[in-house]
């Protein structure tokens, strides 16, 4: 075994039995192959070293050296050239009596730690070396760092404060004292008398227990003796060191436990605070003694410092402002005043600051909005002249969605070609000129300086049938969410699909068949594929037909009925096929409809007008008509100026003070209508985007747990994830899979499988973080990493 191995492997028991032993063994020990190896060559390296002064050393003291450094050469040749080519000429007795002060001496004094180099590196310096070349416990421990503790950081241990007084259960006041407490007594109150004679001759300033104390090597023994009621002559204790006195007052809470000297308008000095309690220094320990030699060596004075408690040291103005109740124990205060004396209303109220606590409370005396009582869907059935639609404008990014709706809103007159020529112009300042016409979509300056949609955004325009809805939904992957949200409110879908070479490949493996999924998955059944961009491929039919075919290859794999789905060869640039036939004669193999002919055949979804309310909010914002102003798509029932509604998962009661649709003012709405309800009775602190209004009478649960049928898009195990229904994202947890389903008859296939592969169907538990308000035949999309995993129906 190497010596480094054998250092790692220490053998304690060795080192005690050999101490125990009485001294050292004057046996050398056999050195290891090893050992003997790295010996032999560092003798060499030394000898060649000290060159021409090698002959003034033996072999031996070099092998000493050596295996005191541990084989380090340098340090060897260092010691050796110090010790025996030119050795210092020998110290003065005074710098002998600062040796424990500090500094090295060739290397092997150190300060501070007297007592350890006094056992080994003295031992080097004169006999131990010639007698001990092995491993000694001191030189083992040689260098560790907490041998290295400066003065100021040490550590002192302080007796416990020996109370002053009588005997067990007597006392000194009552009752007759004992010979022995009268001696005490008599020496305590000599003692003080003594003390304030010495300071009556002192200036204030120099306090004579300061004074004492502050003298190094005077000991402070008769400050403690006196406290103790014992004599000052006593024998004084070995410290030598002196405390850190803080003599400033305010310093007090500082350092607790010092001497505080202040000077009373008397103009005498009064000491608080003991400086310190008497202690003795402990024995070292059998084990201290082990390792650093017997109790006489240990001699050396401990340095003595005073630590104060952590948080001492706030200054007043931080301890002040936890002297009185925080702003949340005077609100909680003052509501528990309010709800003690909302019990005694009729009987006496005794309590003002109750009184105090119920004015405090803000009482909301805003009448509530009347109604007019109207049967609504009568009302509906009545006036109902059109159709009302909604559809989403999905697709991979840059696709041409935006610009398609802005050229499609351009031809159907709802913008002006002024604003298009303004926004070209602002598009061209910032090198975007040709998202001039997303601009009419995209509003946002972020959007626009970025040329992407970020967030859904609607606009209306009417036919002579339908009144639609756009829902213009960003392609970008990073905000699937919003099209998520998009999806939702949506009857139909128009999927625009870029017809450029390697755009339309690039749209497949990403968002066009992602969207695809999703409108799927939030029950759109109705698809118009627009084949856009074809001017940048001549019109090519070929490549109209080839996209066409891809594009249906999979809708029908996800599940659309392929008579459900329809496409039309357009571009939203110039404006082909969209309201106007194409008048490029590359296009004129195409004689189908346009886009607004397809949108105008194609029937909204079925409307759940008889069912409770349910609405879903999209947008939360101030408005002249009031200062809680919300919008969203009705998705089922109906509601009236004047209706109370319930604000989920808040639980908190609204009206309903008036409503608007297509910015006009109305009276009432039905499940299929966008509508602007400006509400009453309320705090929007209550009201956020995504939450639900619904009927206080037939309201939605809030639900944490849920099981939900769900078509896997990738591999579902039990893991975290966040469930979307429509502005609703909320972090979820998938717990369990109680079975694999078959994919056409919904029976079960397997019971309790550990994953569900892709597009397999699968019944899962999921547990959301927080209670959201979320029923039965809802439509949830479950996305985990970025990605899509799964969408379903609650059931
Ligand atoms: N040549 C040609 N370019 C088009 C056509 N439609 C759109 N573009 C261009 O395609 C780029 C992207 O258009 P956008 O309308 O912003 O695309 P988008 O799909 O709305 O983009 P995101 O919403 O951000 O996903 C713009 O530079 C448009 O000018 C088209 O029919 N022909």
């Amino acid at each position: 075994m190497s010596r480094h191995q054998a250092y790692r492997n220490y053998d304690y028991e060795n080192d005690l039995d050999e101490y125990e032993g009485a001294g050292y063994s004057d046996d050398e020990e056999e050195l290891s192959p090893d050992d003997r190896a790295q010996m032999v060559a560092g003798t060499t390296q030394v000898r060649i070293a000290l060159g021409g002064d090698s002959s003034k050393v033996t072999t031996k003291q070099i092998e000493e050296a050596l295996w005191h450094y541990y084989y380090d050469v340098e340090k060897s040749v260092t010691y050796l050239a110090s010790k025996y080519i030119t050795p210092k000429p020998a110290k003065t007795s005074a710098q002998k009596s600062n040796k424990s002060e500090g500094g090295f001496e060739g290397g092997f004094e150190i300060d501070h730690t007297s007592v350890t180099y006094r056992l080994t590196w003295k031992g080097i310096d004169d006999k131990h070396l010639e007698r001990r070349p092995h491993l000694s416990l001191a030189g083992f421990f040689y260098d560790m760092p907490w041998l290295n503790i400066p003065d100021g950081r040490r550590t002192v241990f302080i007796e416990p404060y020996r109370p002053i007084g009588g005997l067990l259960g007597g006392s000194s006041s009552s009752g007759k004292m004992s010979k022995l407490q009268a001696l005490a007594a008599a020496r305590k109150k000599k003692a003080q008398d003594q003390r304030l004679e010495n300071r009556k001759v002192q200036s204030p300033e120099k306090d004579a227990a300061l004074e004492t104390v502050k003298e190094p090597n005077k000991p402070i023994s008769g400050i403690l003796a006196a406290r103790l009621g014992g004599r000052e002559d006593e024998k004084p204790l070995p410290i030598q060191t002196k405390p850190q006195l803080k003599s400033t007052p305010d310093k007090a809470t500082e350092y607790p436990d010092t001497v505080i000297t202040q000077t009373s308008t008397s103009g005498v000095s009064t000491t608080t605070n003991p400086p310190f309690d008497p202690f003795d220094l402990a024995a070292p320990s059998a084990f201290a003694q082990t390792l650093l030699g017997p109790s006489t060596s240990w001699a050396a004075p401990v340095p003595r410092n005073q630590y104060p408690i952590p948080y001492m040291s706030l200054t007043s103005s931080v301890t002040d402002a936890f002297s009185e109740p925080s702003p949340d124990d005077v609100v909680l205060i003052a509501q528990s005043k309010a709800a003690s004396t909302k019990k005694k209303v009729g009987s006496e109220r005794k309590d003002e600051g109750a009184m105090d606590g119920i004015k405090a409370m803000k009482i909301d005396d805003t009448p509530l909005p009347k109604s007019k009582n109207l049967d609504v869907l009568s009302e509906f059935e009545k006036s109902r002249s059109k159709k009302n639609a909604s559809f989403v404008v999905v697709g991979h990014v840059d696709a041409g969605k935006s610009t398609l709706m802005g050229r499609l809103l351009l031809d159907l007159g709802v913008v002006d070609q002024r604003t298009i020529q303004k926004y070209r112009k602002e598009a061209e300042s910032i090198g975007k000129s040709s998202f001039a016409l997303a601009w009419v979509l995209d509003q946002r300056s972020e959007e626009r300086s970025r040329g992407v949609t970020i967030d859904i955004a609607t606009n209306k325009f009417d036919t002579d049938a339908t009144s639609f809805t756009i829902l213009d939904a960003p392609g970008h992957r990073d905000f699937i969410p919003n099209m998520i949200a998009g999806a939702s409110q949506a009857d139909f879908a128009i999927l625009v699909v870029d017809a450029t070479t390697g755009a339309f490949e690039a749209g497949l493996k990403g968002q066009t068949r992602e969207h695809s999924l999703l409108l799927r998955s939030m029950g759109v059944s109705r698809i118009i594929v627009a084949i856009n961009k074809l001017d940048t491929v001549g019109w090519s039919r070929e490549r109209f037909d080839e996209i066409s075919q891809q594009v249906s290859g999979f809708l029908s794999a996800t599940g659309f009925q392929l008579k459900n789905v329809s496409y039309i060869p357009v571009s939203g640039l110039h404006g082909d096929n969209l309201v106007n036939k194409s008048s490029d004669p590359a296009s004129s193999w195409y004689n189908g409809n346009t886009l607004i002919a397809e949108l105008e055949s194609s029937e909204p979804m079925a409307r759940a007008l008889t069912k409770p309310l349910r609405m879903t909010i999209s947008e939360v914002f101030r408005s002249p008509q009031s200062p809680l102003t919300i919008s969203g798509r009705i998705d089922a029932g109906s509601l009236q100026a004047g209706d109370a509604l319930l604000v989920q998962p808040s639980g908190e009661k609204a009206y309903v003070k008036s409503l608007e649709l297509d910015s006009e003012p109305v009276d009432w709405g039905v499940a299929g209508q966008n509508v602007v309800i400006h509400l009453s009775n309320i705090d929007p602190i209550h009201v956020r985007v995504g939450d639900i209004v619904c009927d206080p009478k037939q309201p939605i649960a809030c639900i944490d747990t849920f099981t939900v049928k769900v078509l896997a898009f990738d591999i579902l195990m039990p893991m975290q994830v966040d469930v979307h229904r429509g502005r609703l994202h909320a972090a979820g947890q998938i717990v369990e899979i109680p079975a694999l389903l078959d994919k056409v008859k919904g029976t079960v296939l397997k019971k309790k499988p550990k994953i569900i592969k892709p597009a397999g169907v699968a019944r899962i538990v999921v547990r959301m973080s927080n209670k959201v308000p979320l029923e039965i035949g809802q439509r949830v999309v479950l996305r985990s990493g970025g990605q899509t995993v799964a969408a379903g129906l609650l059931e």
